[in-house]
């Protein structure tokens, strides 16, 4: 279950964005940590009930209040296979300094929760004003592995490539989201809906679909908007990956990704029944072994981002597969000691 730390200036649109997110859901649960729901404000459309520190969301989403000393738990226990959670979102309040949080997710890693990035909004309307009199927002900005821009509809069309270029001078790395009403399409955190196992029998429609339909004039002007805001390259192969270079391709990720995910092949002595699952975000790298389970064994990698080079991103994902040292007798270990082992 991939944690996604949610930051950005005090009315960047944080609530704005974990809303667009769950009312887009389409299928997928997704859990939502906050501080306090006092100040959250999630729709009150959306929230069917509250005991105890959870409120259940009738789209299925599940909504925690935390604080530093429990998170570790509320994570494992939002992660166990009960609840089906897909993601969690955590929101740190304006002020909160989203190191420490990064910090305090990092060290909740476990078999079952693996850390999803920093994705930091921030207010294009006000942008100048608020580096100025916060420059913290530049050394926030600078950690960042997804940078949403947001409110870019109040922006002069004519200004938005010169305030695009502003953010990319303090980032160069982190995919750079321009958007209105943080309409962040929820693929970029979570896997696909169409790839979440699900029965094909007749069914009603959710109340995500009756949401979508309900505000989709609001969220999505532009018809196509949603889908439009992100790039993916992949790559899919019988060819088994050279692990020195695979593990060099997730740690230093092309300009403009925000994660990376596959299933690959290691044709080596020992490895070529496991199917290595692998995963990166910002440098974060996850490596799970699996089994092919009767597939034929081969290569399939994701890159996923903004502003992606696609040209550039292709050759990587090829070098990968293109050379493989079998004298190399080390390279495997580069892969291996991602590994996560069963507690
Ligand atoms: N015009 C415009 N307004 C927006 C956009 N996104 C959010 N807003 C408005 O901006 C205000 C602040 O948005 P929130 O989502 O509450 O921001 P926040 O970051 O959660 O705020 P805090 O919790 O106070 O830090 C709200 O009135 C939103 O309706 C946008 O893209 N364009």
């Amino acid at each position: 279950m991939p944690v996604v730390v949610l930051a950005g200036f005090l009315g960047a649109g944080k609530t704005t964005l974990l809303n667009h997110v769950l009312r887009h859901a389409d299928g997928r649960r997704i859990g939502v940590l906050v501080n306090d729901f006092g100040a959250i404000n999630i729709d009150a459309l959306l929230v069917s009930g509250a005991s105890g520190g959870t409120l259940n969301l009738e789209n299925g989403c599940m909504c925690c209040t935390t604080d530093a000393g429990d998170l570790a738990e509320t994570l494992a226990t939002m992660a166990a296979p009960g609840t089906g959670l897909g993601a969690v979102l955590i929101e740190a309040s304006g002020i909160a300094e989203p190191k420490a949080l990064i910090r305090m997710v990092l060290a909740a890693r476990s078999e079952t929760v693996a850390y999803g990035g920093l994705v930091y909004l921030v207010d294009a309307a006000n942008f100048d004003e608020t580096v100025t009199a916060h420059p913290q927002v530049i050394e926030h900005l600078a950690i960042a592995d997804l940078v949403v821009c947001n409110k870019i509809d109040l922006v002069p069309p004519a200004a938005v490539p010169a305030l695009l270029e502003r953010i990319r001078e303090l980032n160069p790395t982190a995919p750079i989201l321009p958007v209105a009403d943080a309409a962040v399409d929820p693929e970029l955190f979570f896997e696909p809906a169409d790839q979440i196992a699900c029965d094909d029998g007749p069914r009603q429609l959710t109340f995500d679909e009756l949401m979508a339909e309900d505000h989709g004039h609001h969220d999505d002007p532009g018809g196509a908007h949603l889908h439009a805001t992100f790039d993916s390259e992949s790559l899919e192969t019988p060819s088994a990956v050279d692990p020195r270079r695979l593990a060099q391709f997730l740690e230093r990720p092309p300009s403009g990704a925000y994660r990376i995910k596959g299933t690959v092949y290691v044709d080596l002595d020992g490895h070529r029944e496991i199917a290595y699952v692998v995963q990166a975000v910002g440098g974060f790298i996850r490596v799970e072994a699996s089994s092919w389970r009767g597939r034929a064994p081969g290569t399939s990698l994701a890159v996923i981002g903004a502003g992606l080079d696609t040209a550039a991103t292709r050759s990587a994902l090829e070098g990968v597969v293109a050379q493989v040292d079998g004298d190399d007798v080390n390279g495997i270990l580069h892969l291996t000691r991602h590994l996560v082992t069963a507690t």
